[in-house]
């Protein structure tokens, strides 16, 4: 599990150290970080390091100080470095001094050929965007097709809400020092790949974190000898009408691939249904379904009277619900449906319906926004995107990059209602339920694209495909 940590978090850890911080062996390791970092990429651009060409931004504070002390080392490896100093007067002392003794330059334009631009302008000390002067270096250096190293995080992205602020650094590489930032998760497209460097601090537990790839493999239910198709979970999925079959169809298929066990569905699409999926079981009503060990309601309901006495059916029989779209909307108008349940409760709302309940937009501080809407509904959130967050009400987030943007598609959130409730109904808690099926969300939309524009259908076709990519991770 990766955490995500606040700038107050790493602060605090860097102070712990006492001696490390005052005496500069914290900023030395991360100069050496960023150096290493930069000779990585000078090499992935072509043959040897000698005579390429770097140049350092540089702000006041000690990210610039970071960046100095790289360029210091760099310089004695035989790379040309030249430093622009924002804020000449209030550089880093130490290391501009450093950066000089070993013969680095200072300048006061971008060259017009460059290899590598670092990009220490902020760090954890950045608020607001970048300034009219930084943002005319970069705009500069986006024209030579330099590789942008980030020191720490893009400068112009808040270090804790990873708002982007425009204008901003867009980095292809960001090196960051103890533990990521919250900025790396939740503007992870803008910081490019993350390189997190040991500098020797200890953090406490994140409340914010992402499983890896292996995790999500090991936590995905796969049948056992001993089972059987009950014992390895049934999801009961409402979704579909007359207006919109294909949400019912979208939903169960997905549902049907992400598990084995049994997949039952409840709505007036059972034809379309079962002409994709011959295996699913339909009944005329949630009371009639049979045994069901999670629900999934809510994709192509509607949000009249029928839709709400569905969901009030479903929600009453207190088992772990995921709630989506119209299901949602229904809830929105009367909250008081969630009232005195015992078993988990998944909301999957994209940014309009979770405006719906929460009364306002969760931008641009999305995180502070599902937590509080986690909190409010007593319930677990999962605010859809490219980020996907998912809150629980005690204010633990888990999230997950999509990697890419191709599941940004009508009827994408209805194969994540099927993935996510079948996880539900092995018996996973609604959090990671959540962020699991997000994992593999994203990665069959990867798959099924390989660069090409995807539909849902796609898209749910590429579920098994991903999983048995995943399976080969298990241990
Ligand atoms: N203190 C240390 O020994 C260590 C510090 N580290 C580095 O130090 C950074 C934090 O350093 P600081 O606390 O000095 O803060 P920063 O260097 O991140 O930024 C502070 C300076 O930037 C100015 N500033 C803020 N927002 C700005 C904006 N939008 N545009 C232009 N200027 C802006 C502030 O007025 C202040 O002068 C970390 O991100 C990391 O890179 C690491 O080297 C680890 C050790
Ligand atoms: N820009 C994006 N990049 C990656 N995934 C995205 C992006 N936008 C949306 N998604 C994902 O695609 C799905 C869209 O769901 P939703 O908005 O409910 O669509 P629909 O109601 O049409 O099915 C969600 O899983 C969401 O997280
Ligand atoms: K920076």
């Amino acid at each position: 599990m990766t955490g995500y940590y606040t700038a107050a978090q790493i602060r605090a850890a860097e102070e712990a150290t006492g001696d490390l911080l005052s005496g500069g062996v914290l900023m030395v390791r991360a100069a050496n970080a960023v150096a290493g970092t930069v000779l990585a990429r000078l090499r992935r651009r072509g043959a040897g390091v000698y005579g390429r060409r770097v140049l350092l931004v540089v702000g006041a504070g000690n990210n610039g100080g970071d960046a100095l002390f790289a360029g210091a080392t760099l310089v004695r490896r035989g790379v040309r470095v030249e430093a622009l100093l924002l804020d000449p007067d209030r550089a880093h002392r130490a290391g501009l001094s450093a950066f000089r003794r070993v013969g680095g330059r200072v300048t006061d334009g971008v060259p017009q050929t460059l290899d590598v631009a670092v990009d220490a302008v902020v760090g954890l000390g950045g608020r607001g965007p970048l300034r009219p002067q930084a943002a005319a270096v970069f705009d500069v250096i986006a024209q030579t097709g330099a590789t942008v190293v980030a020191v720490d995080l893009p400068s112009g992205i808040d270090p804790d809400t990873g708002v982007v602020h425009q204008p901003s650094v867009r980095a292809d590489v960001s090196v960051t020092f103890g533990a990521p930032r919250l900025a790396h998760l939740l503007a992870g497209p803008q910081c490019g790949e993350v390189v997190v460097a040991d500098i020797g601090i200890d953090l406490p537990e994140s409340s914010v974190d992402s499983p890896s790839n292996t995790e999500v493999a090991q936590w995905w239910p796969l049948p056992g000898p001993h089972d059987d198709k009950y014992s390895q979970g049934v999801v009961g999925i409402v979704a579909g009408s007359a207006t919109y079959p294909g949400a019912a169809v979208l939903s169960t298929a997905a549902a049907v691939a992400a598990t084995s066990g049994m997949t039952r569905y409840i709505g007036p699409a059972a034809e379309q249904v079962l002409a994709v999926c011959p295996e699913v079981v339909t009944a005329a009503g949630v009371g009639a379904a049979g045994r069901v060990q999670a629900w999934a309601i809510g994709p192509g309901i509607g949000t009249g009277d029928q839709a709400h006495e569905l969901l009030a059916d479903v929600l009453a029989a207190d088992l772990p619900t995921l709630i989506d779209a119209d299901g949602l909307t229904v809830l929105a108008r009367d909250p008081g449906l969630l009232a005195g349940r015992a078993a988990p409760t998944l909301l999957t709302p994209h940014a309009g319906e979770f405006a719906r309940l929460a009364g306002a937009d969760p931008t641009p501080d999305r995180l502070t926004a599902v937590r509080a809407l986690a909190e409010r509904m007593n319930a677990t959130v999962l605010l859809k995107g490219r980020i996907t967050l998912v809150a629980d009400p005690d204010g633990r987030v888990s999230g997950n990059d999509a990697g890419s943007s191709w599941a940004a598609t009508a009827g994408a959130g209805d194969v994540l209602t099927g993935i996510a409730g079948a996880l539900l109904s092995a018996g996973l808690p609604a959090r990671a339920a959540g962020v699991a099926a997000a994992r593999v969300h994203g990665l069959a939309a990867a798959r099924a694209s390989g660069g090409a524009p995807i539909g849902a259908s796609a898209l749910r076709a590429a579920v098994a495909p991903a999983l048995r990519e995943l399976s080969d991770l298990r241990e």
